[in-house]
């Protein structure tokens, strides 16, 4: 069995550069960063702001082409990218990816149930997506899904009419119906209150433990990591300096992780 994901020797380096000038200098993003998921864990990715855990979650997507250099990324034996260029793989290894964003998950104009719906896109001829045409099992599909995260009953509303956690838990059912199996989830919960947060994240544990679902996501509430993920990876400058089980990692070296962001990094769950 291939690994659900496989990152080797991952570097990324921006230009630093001032307007209309010519680059200056190279400062690097990401930093010969390796980890592998052999089974679907749920990996809480944390490290103080700018560390680099959007721009690996990118990577990891495709979205952003590492250095040349940078070894395969791989999700389900199939290569994202390597050496710097998109694999010829890309688009059915995005197949198996989920995503949610901290926000603009939905497109506002269309309904949760189109919203969600798209998530076959990858699946079925692309025409028929296009033109709504779903089949009576995709319709029972999509509000499975929807009734699995909560909110059957929003499907036909306008998804920016929704609130900001109806929509996270869109974005989760879309996950649902593409039949992703490892979902990236960049900050899902940093615009949502405490009670709601909550609720998105146990829906992530659902998915995992349910559905055999792999989960990496970014959280900027290190509490949150810890209490729901079973493995953290740290990132700091660039750099993976933790890589292991959530309870492994002291309140000392969070402190040295974090530097002085360590006061913010608690979103102290009130249950
Ligand atoms: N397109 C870009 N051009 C130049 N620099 C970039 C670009 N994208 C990211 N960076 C820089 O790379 C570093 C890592 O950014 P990244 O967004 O991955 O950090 P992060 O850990 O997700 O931060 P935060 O927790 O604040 O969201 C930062 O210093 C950022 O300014």
């Amino acid at each position: 069995m291939p690994s659900l994901v496989d990152v080797q020797s991952l570097s990324k380096s921006f230009a630093l550069k001032a307007p209309g000038e010519a680059p200056t200098r190279h400062f690097k993003a990401l930093d010969d960063v390796s980890f592998t998921l052999n089974r679907p864990q749920r990996v809480g990715l944390i490290g103080p702001s700018g560390s680099g855990k959007s721009t690996l979650l990118r990577s990891l997507s495709g979205l952003i082409v590492a250095d040349e250099g940078s070894g395969p990324i791989t999700v389900m034996g199939r290569t994202v990218q390597a050496d710097g260029r998109l694999g010829a793989e890309v688009r059915s290894a995005r197949a198996d990816l989920g995503m949610i964003a901290q926000q603009f998950n939905l497109v506002g104009r269309l309904s949760l149930f189109t919203n969600v719906a798209l998530g076959l896109l990858g699946r079925i001829p692309p025409v028929r997506g296009l033109f709504g045409l779903w089949t009576a099992e995709e319709k029972q599909r999509v509000m499975q899904a929807l009734d699995t995260v909560g909110i059957a009953d929003k499907a036909s509303q306008r998804a920016k009419t929704l609130s900001g956690g109806q929509q996270q838990r869109g974005a989760i059912a879309r996950a649902i119906v593409q039949d992703a199996r490892l979902l990236l989830a960049d900050e899902p919960v940093a615009s949502l209150d405490p009670v709601t947060a909550r609720k998105v994240m146990e829906l992530l544990v659902h998915l995992n433990e349910e559905r055999g679902v792999g989960v990496i996501v970014t959280l900027h509430q290190v509490d949150y990591a810890m209490k729901y993920c079973d493995r953290i990876l740290a990132l700091k400058d660039g750099k993976i300096v933790y890589d292991g089980p959530s309870d492994g990692l002291s309140a000392d070296r969070l402190t040295e992780i974090y530097g002085p962001e360590i006061e913010q990094a608690y979103w102290r769950d009130p249950s």
